[in-house]
């Protein structure tokens, strides 16, 4: 059995969320968008989903400043609002401890500093929300929620919870052993949660960067050690990480999933060939579908009269310009895959 998720507070009533008459600065959705790459596709993608699931909300897209000007009007016709930010880079002499491609995430750490919103729903851009998910955005003030992880791929192969078999979406299969101490914390994925932007919260972000050392899943590392004590799971169909379909189908019903989230290896839709490892079943090939679908449908096009009055500021912060050197610095982002 997987340990026990406070379901209660998050059951959906699929109205459009009272949010419509509170107005759009409490809250907003927000991606990050780093590179010239595919991955605009996502954000376009999942912008026309949340219009799909008739979102309240917007979604705002915090973007490194190597996004070329051609995506950036892209994501203006769809009614984005464009954040640019600054990159937070790893010391070069530690940037080896993280895998690659997760490197530019601790980027997207600046997303707290968006204190005009009250509350925020952070999303991959290989994320597609298929119902609305509005109501999350009342859940208490002062916690971090998402849904936990699993540590059965591959990616995991270095971490201690795969070389001992543990897993905790199934803590009984193979539990903790016991000379080892007590299991580590629960662990969330970093590609769909909710916060509370706050500038306070990001400058300790950049204290404690300091003084962590980068380890394979980057920011996503840091965040589960920094909010270990606020973060209250959600019931997993509020992210689903693809994998789960055959690492714990027994954990989730497909039928109520709310959001999925692209993020095994080889199911990205925009480079799917369905020739990786379980990339020739059936649920993933009609997830791959639904998304295409979606990207697809003209009729979820931004039909706003004007592009999104949008904000774009490159706040060059003064407080990572006051961070002792060198632990974090700037550097060129990398280019994004
Ligand atoms: O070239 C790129 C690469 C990534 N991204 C952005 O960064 C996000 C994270 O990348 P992936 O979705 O490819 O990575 P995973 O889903 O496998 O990674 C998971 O672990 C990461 C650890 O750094 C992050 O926490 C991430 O949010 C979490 O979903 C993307 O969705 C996208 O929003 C880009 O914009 N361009
Ligand atoms: O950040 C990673 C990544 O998203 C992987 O694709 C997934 O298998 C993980 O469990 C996760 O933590
Ligand atoms: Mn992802």
């Amino acid at each position: 059995m997987a340990p026990e998720v406070p379901v209660d507070v998050f059951k959906g009533t699929n109205k459009v969320s009272t949010a419509l008459n509170k107005g759009y600065s409490k809250g907003a959705f927000v991606t990050f968008l780093a590179g010239n790459g595919d991955y605009v596709k996502g954000v376009v993608c999942l912008a026309k989903g949340l219009r799909k699931v008739k979102s309240a909300y917007p979604l705002v897209v915090a973007m490194l400043p190597d996004v070329p000007e051609e995506h950036r009007e892209i994501l203006r016709s769809q009614g984005c609002i464009l954040r640019e930010i600054e990159p937070i880079y790893p010391p070069e002499n530690e940037v080896q401890f993280a895998m690659a491609h997760f490197v530019i995430n601790y980027s997207k750490l600046r997303i707290w500093n968006f204190e005009e919103y009250k509350k925020m729903i952070y999303l991959d851009a290989d994320i597609q929300v298929f119902e609305n998910i509005d109501h999350l955005f009342d859940t208490p003030d002062g916690y971090l929620y998402a849904t936990m992880d699993c540590f059965c791929e591959k990616l995991w192969s270095q971490s201690l919870q795969f070389k001992v078999g543990y897993c905790q979406q199934c803590p009984d299969r193979m539990p903790w052993p016991v000379d080892m101490g007590s299991p580590p914390p629960l662990y969330f994925n970093a590609g769909m949660f909710v916060f509370n932007p706050s500038r306070s919260t990001f400058d300790k972000f950049l204290e404690a960067l300091c003084v962590t050392p980068v380890t394979p899943f980057a920011e996503q590392d840091f965040l589960n050690m920094f909010f270990e004590k606020v973060y209250k799971p959600l019931p997993l169909e509020f992210n689903l990480i693809l994998a789960m379909l055959w690492r714990h189908p027994e954990n989730m019903d497909i039928e109520k999933v709310k959001v999925a989230h692209y993020c095994a290896t080889g199911s990205k839709p925009w480079r799917y060939t369905g020739k990786e490892l379980y990339m020739d079943r059936e649920d993933i090939k009609m997830f791959v579908k639904k998304w295409w679908d979606i990207y697809n449908d003209e009729s979820l096009d931004f039909k706003g009269e004007n592009p999104v009055s949008e904000e774009e500021t490159c706040s060059k912060s003064s407080i990572m310009a006051s961070m002792p050197e060198p632990t974090i610095s700037y550097i060129r982002a990398p280019t994004a895959a």
